[in-house]
């Protein structure tokens, strides 16, 4: 076997470390490394079981962009996009820098972001933590070992949970920060150990880059049906790209970050990060068979010492518990990491005021009207007495991942569905009958929302009847075989339709006023595809 240690080494890059450095580690390595080190423990049917602490998710008030010549016309600078001085960055890199220099041991991964060779970036991530190293060689794709021979890291992230920001001296918020620097080409990650941090600034490169190549870098899974149809599926956390993009009928991209070419869709990952809290083996058997096999890293899954049984249903160490699982652990993943240019956008959204339909079909004014929106909506909290949902508008359905401005994402959108050829859709995984904040209101049964997703797909839902909502505008089917009709009617299963139509019109406002900061980008027939207030 060739060497897996690189000829540009970390001296190269200016690094000065007196590490004990395990470059390139492969699967069974790195799990060694992180059972001997103390980072986890191994369940019983061999995945890494491991503990995050106090971040069990993403951070994303306390990531920055340094703004400077490169970034200050190229990034949309807003209340997403927040700035960092370089002279600001210059302090937290010196920092990050000493701090490395004490450690004794590193684990460095030669990887690459995007899986086409002409679309793809070429990173390198320092970690202190083996099962950090692991996870971030399980989602980035791998190269072989030619691709390593003479690998020059085009961008570096050094990941370093253990270094404490310090606001003052950096301008960070807190102790964690996430800073990405575009000129340098170095991303600084510290004081967090949610490991999604990683790849979701992989995916920040991509979503500045591409649009130059002409690629649509997308926040969204994808598959492929029978006919070769593609779908790719958008939507915020939690509202089912991974989940619904592994169906035992298609074959799956990606369950993330795609890229969408004159070509192809093509996968940006070479691996999936599911939701592990409550996972079903009924509802998601392909995910549930991941959590038995080695390989696969789960994060603050609660798992009993001493049987070295999981308990998936216990959130008492995070809500958002994880899995990391390289993507041919799921049966039908696609070999080559690519599919067809789509046939269907999805639109996802998890509306927590019970308000959307399950399924509607959108018009490609509508669609982009939706895409600049990017709708969704969570139970606020849990604390005793809450009776609201928190609406959450995050443009291209991913803001704190791109970082330019949403024309131009958007306009590669309105590009491509002009091209014809391409139906789109939203699809509401969210609560059904009332606001999920009413006692008895569950979220659409996964079942359902399969079967309503196939009867757009595979084309038998365009013989179905229509209604167009009376808010929103957009085509509701009346009714779609192995699907409770009741469910399609958002109005008729609310116990009290006033209470619904009172309900609607707080969104529909919510939705006017978030798009207020487009009506300048956008023509007229996208105006005029908002949803209307009574
Ligand atoms: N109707 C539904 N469709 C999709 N997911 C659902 C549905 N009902 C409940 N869920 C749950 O919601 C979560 C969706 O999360 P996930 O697929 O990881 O979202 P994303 O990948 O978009 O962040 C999963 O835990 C899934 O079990
Ligand atoms: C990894 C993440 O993505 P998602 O929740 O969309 O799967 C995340 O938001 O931290
Ligand atoms: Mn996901």
């Amino acid at each position: 076997m060739t060497s897996r240690i690189p000829t540009h080494g970390l001296a190269t890059q200016g690094f000065d470390v007196s590490a004990d450095i395990h470059w390139n580690l492969i699967t069974p390595q790195l799990v060694e490394q992180a059972l001997s080190r103390g980072e986890g423990i191994l369940a019983k049917d061999g995945p890494l079981v491991v503990k995050t602490g106090k971040h069990t998710g993403r951070s994303a008030n306390d990531k920055f962009i340094v703004r400077d010549a490169e970034t200050e016309e190229t990034v949309w600078w807003g209340k997403t996009n927040k700035g960092m001085t370089p002279e600001q960055f210059a302090t937290l890199k010196t920092d990050f820098l000493a701090h490395l220099a004490t450690k004794d041991t590193l684990f460095v991964q030669d990887l690459f972001g995007g899986s086409q060779p002409a679309y793809r970036v070429k990173v390198r991530v320092i970690n202190e933590l083996a099962w950090h190293n692991q996870f971030i060689r399980t989602l980035l794709v791998r190269p072989d070992a030619s691709e390593l021979e003479g690998f020059v890291p085009e961008f570096t992230i050094i990941d370093l949970p253990t270094f404490a920001a310090d606001p003052e001296r950096h301008g960070t918020r807190s102790e964690t920060v996430i800073a990405v620097n575009f000129t340098e080409k170095l991303i600084l990650i510290g004081g967090t150990k949610y490991a999604g941090e990683m790849k979701k600034s992989v995916f920040g490169i991509l979503n500045y880059k591409l649009p130059a190549q002409g690629v649509m870098p997308m926040h969204c899974s994808a598959n492929i049906g029978p006919n070769g149809d593609t779908a790719v599926f958008f939507g915020l956390s939690g509202t089912g790209k991974t989940t619904l993009s592994a169906d035992a009928s298609r074959t799956l991209i990606g369950d993330d970050e795609h890229g969408w070419s004159d070509q192809a869709v093509f996968n940006f990952e070479g691996g999936c990060y599911a939701k592990m809290i409550n996972l079903s083996a009924e509802a998601e058997p392909e995910i549930f068979a991941t959590t038995k096999r080695f390989g696969t890293v789960l994060e603050n899954v609660v798992i009993d010492e001493t049987t070295r049984e999981l308990d998936l249903d216990d959130n008492s160490l995070a809500e958002n518990s994880r899995g990391s699982y390289p993507i041919e652990f799921i049966p039908n993943a696609s070999k080559d990491n690519l599919g067809p240019v789509p046939k269907n956008i999805i639109f996802l959204t998890a509306d927590a005021y019970g308000v959307l339909p399950p399924i509607a079909k959108l018009t490609p004014d509508q669609a982009m009207y939706h895409f600049l929106s990017g709708y969704t909506a969570r139970v606020a909290g849990t604390e005793i007495g809450v009776t609201e949902p928190s609406a959450t508008f995050s443009t291209c359905f991913g803001a704190p991942f791109m970082p330019r401005h949403p024309s131009i994402y958007g306009n590669l959108l309105k590009e491509r569905i002009a091209k014809g050829g391409v139906d789109c859709w939203l699809v509401n995984t969210g609560w059904s009958g009332g606001k999920a904040t009413m006692p008895g209101i569950k979220r659409m049964p996964i079942k359902a929302t399969r079967a309503l997703l196939n009867a757009a797909l595979d084309g038998s839902l365009k013989d179905a009847e229509f209604t167009k909502d009376p808010n929103f505008g957009f085509e509701v089917p009346v009714a779609v075989a192995g699907v409770d009709s009741k469910l399609l009617d958002p109005r008729g299963s609310w116990a009290d339709a006033a209470e619904y139509d009172k309900t609607a019109q707080t969104l529909v406002g919510q939705f006017i006023e978030n798009f207020a900061q487009f009506e300048d980008h956008v023509d007229v027939g996208v105006r005029e595809a908002a949803p209307k207030a009574a």
